[in-house]
């Protein structure tokens, strides 16, 4: 752990009835960094973003968030809306954006003192959240679709408007499960440079098969396997190490092992 780590997970162990899905994993993800997590199925990965969020309890072990301004927080034996509400967001791979509304509907259901949709629609926002919506369409690259229904996007789209959904609330960690998902080439390509551009805001926690992505944005990347931490390092080392060659890559566990 570094003086710029803003999470740290510390010998974190999952078991499930005697079956052990995570094993003394330990990392610390870097401030405005994109890190992802790969390896084969099974290897725990989304096990360990439902540690991070609450969703699943863990064995043994602990995740700290240390905030930008703020004492640090253990994150370990808190509610999820808690965790939600200190600024750790999470977007599941089924985009679950309001299809009947527009996206600048979804944008002011995302607010975060906004409770139902009829308050959404009727409720008048600030010239100030105006702006930071704005801003944050712009970085999607929605801005000019922001009176269109939700319903009416391409998939791709849907994905990033969920990504503006999580930004308006201003985190300072998003975790995305296989944002790529059901995405082209070009799609994947856009939704990487998207990224890119707001890990200026926030740290960006990734599950991802896709290498293509990987090498395009990755800043740090963990390889898990059989729930334990096999390597870390940049997608150079990670691509080049025999070891994650035998039991990932070459297995064809990622979409693009031609690559
Ligand atoms: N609630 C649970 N009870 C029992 N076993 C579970 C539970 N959740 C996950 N597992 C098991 O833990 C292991 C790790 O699962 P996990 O979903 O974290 O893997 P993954 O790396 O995300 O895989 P994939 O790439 O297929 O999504 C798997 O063998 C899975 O069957």
């Amino acid at each position: 752990m570094t003086n710029d780590t803003v999470l740290n997970i510390q010998d974190v162990t999952v078991d499930f009835d005697g079956f052990c899905a995570l094993l003394r994993v330990n990392v610390a993800v870097k401030r405005n960094t994109i890190h992802f997590f790969i390896g084969p199925n099974g290897a725990g990965k989304t096990t360990l973003l439902d540690i991070i969020c609450a969703k699943t309890k863990a064995t043994d072990g602990e995740c700290t968030f240390y905030p930008e301004n703020r004492s640090p927080v253990k994150l370990t034996g808190m509610k999820e809306y808690k965790i939600v509400g200190e600024g750790i967001g999470r977007k599941f791979q089924v985009p679950s954006v309001f299809v009947n509304l527009s996206v600048i509907e979804n944008m002011v259901l995302s607010l975060k003192d906004n409770k139902s949709i009829w308050q959404s629609i009727f409720y008048r926002i600030s010239k100030e959240e105006e702006k930071s919506i704005n801003e944050i369409l712009e970085a999607v690259d929605l801005l000019d679709k922001k009176d269109e229904k939700a319903g009416s996007l391409a998939h791709g789209q849907k994905q990033w408007l969920e990504i503006a959904m999580q930004l308006v609330q201003k985190p300072e960690i998003i975790m995305l499960d296989e944002p790529a998902a059901g995405m082209g080439k070009p799609e994947t390509y856009k939704t990487g440079e998207i990224l890119k551009k707001i890990k200026d805001q926030c740290t960006i926690i990734i599950v991802e098969h896709d290498m293509d992505f990987v090498k395009q944005i990755s800043d740090c990347v963990t390889v898990l396997h059989e729930g334990k931490v096999l390597l870390e390092g940049d997608c150079d080392l990670v691509l080049a190490n025999k070891t994650v060659q035998e039991v990932y890559l070459g297995r064809g566990g990622e979409r693009n092992a031609e690559n």
